[in-house]
């Protein structure tokens, strides 16, 4: 099988937009008028190299696609309770109830001639009708025609070569591997991907009773890259459920949060195995030595290989990983707009923001590069300070004197240390400020609009906490890690670490402006990292602006 993978993926992948079901029936005979009957198959040593290889095969040529690997029909040993009245085991007894309801089946099943083909649809359409439960004008597609071009158009390596010759099957591929009651793997399972999925197939694979999954949740994401971007853990058990429940809905599933590293794994005692990764298989022998001290029994370790990511840039994990998949959201629209009817369309008004030291306004002079006008609200706000505005007479009144220089104006840096770290004194600048800034981004915006501008990006560091949301179109948000963040304004400023820390503390945190974010954007790696993911989020902008240019102006 393993060579006809990728042929079989690619052509499926014509047909398929979102959700792939793959299952494996062997000896299926669909070339006879009879009702061809499903039966129970073994987990053998060979199904485990298989399903890692049909991930890493989908990811690298139907990315796109959602991919469940089924495994209703395989298992250990068949009980009693499911021999069918005439003695044979069905593993359906019923339709199975998929998560996503089948509209199309497709197989590979090769036809004698091209006259058959009218039989084996009809077959196989029976025999899906008698596995799930499908959509009511269910279709069929034999791959076969296609996929025999492609089989032939495909360079294989020298293993799938042998594999094909059959000199690599050692007796033990196709024994009966072992299986356990209860097994347990933990992981994070952001945004599902091949590799988690073929963790989690392998784990179905040996489990016969129950699959106990944590899934590291607060304490335990603190350190990861993007951390922001990690799906809340709600959504990310919700996915594993569906998922695990079409893999294998024999199993019986508990999903369980993990702040530690260790969870359950190292108090229940009937756990028999734990499923680690190459990565990982350090942390399964730690469970072990917390069991012993535990007084439980050491739990078999099974090792599954890590999935290479064809795709990867040079910023990212040669694994497939959900921190590349994270990184690779970057300038993408990750939420739609809210539509701002009472705006006029143009100029689009970006709202850029981000903590301090995030790099933001180093996006906001690319985007200014790119053809936006720059609004730069920390300049306004500095403005606003000039001895004779309204402002300087009310931030005195309010601070005092000794926030003047010599020349009696603002020490905007002294100002800085009576607010940041304090609140209601923040809150008593703002309240004076905030109205006077509004009031000059406004007339930069209108000025913009006079001269027929297309795009302002308005750079301003507290856009979410001022509420001036609505006086945008779009809201971007520049991420930072908070120590990179220090860091850099310790650098910058020349302040100490712990009035930076201070500052930041001041403003919302990354995962909350993320909430807000139609786009997110890091400044972590090398410029021109950073300078791709202005462009790509550029270019997905002018596509936006036009669509919403079309729906003002159909004649546009
Ligand atoms: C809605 C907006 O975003 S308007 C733009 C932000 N300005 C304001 O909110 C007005 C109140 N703040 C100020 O007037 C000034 O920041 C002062 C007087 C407190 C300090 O002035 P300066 O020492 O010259 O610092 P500067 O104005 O350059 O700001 C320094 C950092 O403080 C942060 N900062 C500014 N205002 C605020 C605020 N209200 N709350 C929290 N952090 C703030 C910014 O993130 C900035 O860092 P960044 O450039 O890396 O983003």
């Amino acid at each position: 099988l393993p060579f006809r993978l990728i042929p079989v993926l690619s052509t499926a992948a014509q047909v398929v937009e979102r959700t792939l079901y793959v299952h494996l029936h062997p000896g299926l005979n669909l070339g006879t008028s009879g009702q061809a009957r499903p039966v129970y198959i073994p987990p053998v040593g060979d199904m485990f190299k298989l399903i890692s290889r049909l991930y890493s095969n989908a990811a690298d040529v139907c990315g796109h696609l959602d991919v469940r690997v089924l495994l209703t029909n395989v298992r250990a040993q068949p009980s009693v309770t499911d021999l069918g009245s005439g003695g044979a085991v069905n593993p359906f007894p019923s339709p199975q109830i998929l998560s996503h309801c089948p509209e199309v089946v497709l197989t590979d099943f090769p036809l004698q001639d091209a006259g058959q083909s009218s039989l084996v649809s009809q077959c196989l359409q029976k025999y899906a009708g008698h596995c799930y439960v499908c959509t009511p004008g269910l279709r069929s597609v034999l791959l076969h025609p296609q996929l025999q071009e492609l089989e032939n158009s495909q360079p294989k390596d020298d293993e799938e070569k042998s594999e094909e010759q059959g000199e690599n099957r050692s007796k033990g591929q196709l024994e009966s591997v072992k299986t356990y009651s209860d097994v347990v793997v933990g992981g994070t399972f952001d945004r599902l991907h091949g590799a988690h999925k073929t963790l989690l197939n392998i784990s179905c694979l040996l489990a016969n009773r129950r699959f106990l999954i944590g899934v590291c949740d607060k304490e335990l994401l603190k350190k990861k890259a993007l951390k922001e971007l990690i799906e809340p853990y709600d959504r990310r058990v919700k996915k594993l459920q569906e998922f695990l429940q079409d893999v294998k809905p024999s199993l019986q599933y508990e999903i369980v949060p993990l702040n530690d590293p260790f969870g359950p794994s190292v108090s229940d005692p009937q756990l028999q195995c734990i499923v680690v990764s190459e990565e990982t298989m350090k942390g399964g022998e730690a469970v072990n030595r917390k069991r012993m001290e535990n007084g439980l029994p050491q739990l078999v370790l099974h090792c599954i290989q890590l999935i290479k990511d064809a795709h990867h840039t040079e910023i990212e994990e040669e694994k497939i990983s959900s921190s590349s998949l994270r990184s690779r959201l970057l300038g993408t629209l990750l939420a739609t707009p809210q539509s701002q009817s009472d705006m006029p369309p143009l100029p689009y008004i970006i709202g850029l923001t981000g903590g301090s030291g995030s790099g933001k306004s180093s996006i906001a002079r690319r985007l200014e590069a790119l053809g936006a006008i720059r609004i730069d609200s920390d300049q306004l706000g500095h403005e606003t300070y000039l001895p004779g505005t309204r402002a300087y007479l009310r931030v005195v009144q309010e601070f005092g004197m000794d926030i003047l220089n010599e020349d009696k104006t603002i020490n905007r840096r002294a100002l800085g240390r009576k607010v940041f770290g304090d609140k209601e004194r923040l809150k008593a600048l703002t309240d004076i400020v905030w109205p006077e800034i509004a009031l000059l981004v406004n007339k930069r915006i209108q000025q913009a609009r006079e001269e027929g501008k297309r795009v302002c990006v308005v750079d301003a560091a507290v856009l979410l906490e001022a509420g001036w949301e609505t006086l945008v179109h779009e809201v971007w948000v520049a991420l930072i890690p908070e120590e990179e963040a220090v860091r850099r304004i310790v650098e910058r400023d020349g302040v100490s670490a712990d009035d930076a820390q201070k500052r930041l503390q001041s403003q919302w945190p990354g995962h909350k402006q993320v909430q807000h974010a139609n786009v997110v954007l890091c400044t972590l790696w090398e410029p021109n990292v950073t300078q791709r993911q202005v462009q790509r989020a550029w270019s997905l902008l002018q596509q936006r602006i036009n669509q919403r240019l079309k729906e003002c102006d159909p004649a546009f």
